[in-house]
């Protein structure tokens, strides 16, 4: 417990709140998320999850409220600055470098994580070390067979697994995954979820999942907080959260669980 608060990852929202007009997406959302931990964020569609993690990693202005990460209050930085701070997303990473390849991408990510630049005296003693990394991530993700391929030419569900991988590249403190197996074929989702599930086995990173599939979500989360019209409707033991009433009527009637998965 102790070495948790000790470790980076510590991300925190305070009273976080965005008004579009007079529409409120999400109001005053008070939540802190521990490393080694994955929180499941749930609630029915237009609930004001993707707005929520927008808010976290710089797409969208707060109206009100704070983001805090390590401790720093981040609620004015930019989204690349959020990046550097260690707030990680899977949010169309493939569109930074579209005509690079499967393999360049990775090999940038890598670099970036690891601030090599173009510094010649590092060059050459990294230079094995990251294509050896970038294959093994290639290779976590079902890619290394298209590591050739331009990434713009990805089929969908390819570039999904992409995003997942220069995120993996990136390796940041705090992991955001909003739906990382959307528009995925039924063979192509375990792959991500390999990855996530590897990823919480490691117990240093904190993880925030949006994700509609429920047996995806008791199976994966250690916790769970249900957003409902933008509000914090709860927060807790996944078990005792889907079984509130609450929850089955403002969420799970919209979303059945198959009681016996
Ligand atoms: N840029 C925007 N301008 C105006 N309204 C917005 C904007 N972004 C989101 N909203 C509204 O905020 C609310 C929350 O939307 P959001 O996409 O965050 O919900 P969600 O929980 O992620 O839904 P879903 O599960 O369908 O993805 C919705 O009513 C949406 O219409």
């Amino acid at each position: 417990m102790s070495d948790t608060a000790a470790r980076p990852g510590k991300l925190e929202t305070r009273d976080l709140t965005i008004r579009f007009g007079g529409h409120v997406a999400v109001n005053g959302v008070s939540c802190t998320f521990a490393p080694g931990t994955l929180t499941a964020i749930v609630g029915p569609n237009g609930a004001g999850k993707t707005t929520y993690f927008n808010l976290i990693s710089g797409q969208l202005k707060a109206s009100a409220g704070n983001v805090i990460l390590n401790g720093r209050d981040i609620t004015s930085l930019p989204a690349s600055a959020r990046t550097h701070a260690g707030l990680g997303r899977a949010f169309q990473l493939t569109s930074l470098f579209p005509n690079l390849s499967v393999m360049e991408n990775v090999r940038l990510a890598l670099q970036s994580r690891r601030q090599i630049g173009l510094d010649m005296w590092n060059v050459w003693s990294h230079h094995r070390d990251l294509i050896e990394r970038a294959e093994q991530l290639l290779d976590s993700v079902a890619l290394l067979s298209k590591r050739d391929v331009e990434a713009a030419a990805l089929p969908h569900g390819d570039q999904r697994k992409l995003e997942v991988g220069l995120l993996m590249a990136l390796d940041p403190d705090v992991y955001m995954f909003d739906e990382p197996t959307a528009g995925m074929s039924v063979d192509e989702v375990p792959v991500i979820l390999d990855l996530i599930r590897a990823l919480k086995a490691r117990r240093d990173k904190t993880i925030l999942l949006v994700e509609h599939k429920m047996d995806v979500v008791r199976e994966l989360a250690d916790r769970i907080i249900v957003l409902h019209n933008g509000t914090l409707m709860a927060d807790g033991d996944p078990e005792k959260v889907i079984a509130s009433p609450v929850v089955q009527q403002a969420y799970l009637g919209l979303a059945p669980v198959e009681e016996n998965a």
